[in-house]
């Protein structure tokens, strides 16, 4: 009998079926792809295209976006430091268990700040957790601007919004950066192939 948090008295129940057999059902190896970076970086669009491709080549993903999290589970939570902190650990706990399930679970999320990634890291095993930083200058994202809320942001319309008026850590560490900068113009679809190139050379899409 352990206590955790506010539950005392609880115990952690085991079943003999366990990740690595889900693993070895599905041909592929459980972790989580967590896609960080400003508003309009193009994290949806290539949460969405890294989906679509691993579901041409037969591998199971599900993806976790912050905007449609906060429709449900995170309704409760606004854009404050510390809601922004327990939006991001409830979906880095959520993901845990996608991965414990065999899945390959792909987050989009702006996760502004080093020590809420670290945190979640480090609910996961060594080699689980796949950070990419979607690296694309504050300039480009605002001049994107698909849903107009850097303009309303500017305006004083939005208050705290990131890159405007509330902070975005930029990573000390991570696995992969996906560049958009000058000339360096890469789709989507060539991004999220930057990450399919990874998980295959690092043995993620085979038991
Ligand atoms: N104040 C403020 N700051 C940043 N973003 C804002 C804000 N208010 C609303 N939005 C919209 O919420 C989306 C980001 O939600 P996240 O859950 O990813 O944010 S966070 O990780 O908790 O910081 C974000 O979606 P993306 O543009 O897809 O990043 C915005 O559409
Ligand atoms: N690699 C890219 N090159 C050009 N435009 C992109 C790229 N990725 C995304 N976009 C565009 O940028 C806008 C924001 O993308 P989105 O995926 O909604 O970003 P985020 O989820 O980070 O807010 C969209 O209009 C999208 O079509």
């Amino acid at each position: 009998m352990s206590n955790v948090g506010n539950s005392t008295n609880i115990m952690w129940h085991d079943c003999p079926i366990q990740k690595q057999d889900r693993q070895q059902l599905l041909q592929q190896q459980g972790c989580v792809i967590w896609l960080t970076g400003l508003s309009g970086s193009g994290k949806s669009t290539i949460a969405c295209a890294l989906s679509q491709s691993l579901h041409s080549k037969g591998k199971l993903s599900y993806i976790l976006d912050g905007d449609n999290i906060r429709h449900g589970l995170n309704q409760d939570l606004s854009f404050r430091a510390e809601d922004r902190s327990e939006n991001i650990r409830r979906i880095g706990e959520v993901a845990k268990l996608f991965a414990d399930a065999g899945v390959i679970c792909i987050t989009s999320l702006i996760s502004p700040y080093q020590k809420d990634r670290d945190a979640c890291r480090a609910l996961l095993s060594k080699g689980d957790f796949i950070e990419v930083f979607i690296d694309v200058p504050l300039h480009v994202c605002e001049a994107r601007d698909p849903k107009g809320l850097y303009k309303l942001a500017r305006a004083g319309k939005i208050k705290g919004f990131t890159g405007i008026d509330d902070p975005y850590e930029p990573l000390c560490s991570c696995e992969i950066v996906l560049q958009q900068k000058g000339s360096d113009c890469k789709s989507p679809s060539d991004m999220a192939e930057e990450v399919i190139s990874y998980l295959e050379e690092n043995g993620y899409l085979r038991a």
